[in-house]
């Protein structure tokens, strides 16, 4: 495998199936033997590891009684299965570092709206209408006002539980965002109107998470229509798009976003406020 560019963000993290070399970084492969002129230091590295240490420690007597012709083994006719247990989590963490680079590339690369002088800077102002379209307020202040309007039970009843749905996913988002706490990336203007505190952080993307819980929730309940139907989904899938090219968001972000709205919506489906249940909680507030 070729070695990274010394920029390639998987690198900085420091990751154990990469070997040092001269102040270089050399991929080794997990499955095929070590060959025997690999340096030692490459494999002491590896030892140093926290999880590897811990996994060593956790070794069989008899294993680090043999532990010489063990060595011997890797370094020359090839790795054990035990040996192939004890690199497998350093595989995954370059296959999660090489994972977080393409996001950052991308979303990078997609960013083109970012300010006005990037490529698309003139579809900024598009951009941030359809930002605004997916924003907590006017989703909010419509449906009370829809609630409000609304002289159908039925009506009532549907409004009332898409509020609930979206403060619910206000609270969600905020408290994932502040356990997470990912910035956002560094191209992003921080120019967004009425944010929280924690929407400086950007995992995962609130607009994301609103617009795939409210489209769903749309369609189960209120949009029957093909054409509108259609609609739906292509706003939805506009808004976390929009995300990314104005540079607020990486693509990951979205992605985990619309998963955890379209996840939200099922919750909303189980906490389901029927005129009974509505009934008996304004009798005990009265
Ligand atoms: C009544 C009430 C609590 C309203 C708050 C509505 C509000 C300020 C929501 C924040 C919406 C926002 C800017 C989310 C950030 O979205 P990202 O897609 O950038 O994560």
């Amino acid at each position: 495998m070729p070695s990274p560019k010394a920029k390639n963000p998987v690198r900085s993290g420091g990751s154990p199936v990469l070997g040092s070399s001269n102040g270089r970084y050399e991929f080794m492969s997990l499955t095929k033997p070590l060959n025997r002129s690999s340096p030692s230091h490459l494999l002491q590295r590896q030892g140093s590891e926290p999880t590897t240490a811990r996994l060593r420690a956790s070794e069989s007597p008899t294993r680090r009684r043999g532990s010489s012709s063990s060595t011997g083994s890797a370094s020359g006719q090839g790795l054990s299965e035990e040996d192939g247990i004890r690199l497998n989590p350093s595989f995954v963490r370059v296959a999660l570092s090489s994972l977080l680079a393409i996001d950052l590339w991308m979303s990078k690369r997609l960013g083109v709206c970012a300010c006005e002088d990037s490529s698309w800077g003139s579809v900024r102002p598009l951009m941030k209408l359809i930002e605004i379209s997916g924003h907590g307020i006017p989703w909010l202040a419509g449906t009370a006002y829809c609630l409000y309007k609304s002289d159908s039970a039925a009506g009532q009843e549907v409004m009332l539980n898409l509020l609930m749905g979206l403060l619910l996913d206000l609270v969600l988002v905020a408290i994932v965002k502040a356990v997470v706490r990912r910035r956002r990336p560094a191209h992003n203007r921080m120019d967004m109107f009425a944010t929280f505190s924690v929407d400086r952080y950007s995992f995962p993307s609130g607009h994301a998470t609103r617009a795939a819980m409210c489209g769903r929730f749309l369609l189960a309940h209120l949009v029957l229509a093909a054409p509108l139907r259609v609609l739906v989904l292509l706003w939805a899938s506009l808004v976390g798009l929009s995300r990314v090219m104005l540079g607020r968001h990486n693509v990951t972000d979205v992605m985990f976003g619309f998963w955890m709205g379209y996840c939200q919506y099922n919750l909303v489906e189980m906490l389901w406020l029927s005129p009974q249940t509505l009934q008996g909680l304004l009798g005990q507030l009265a």
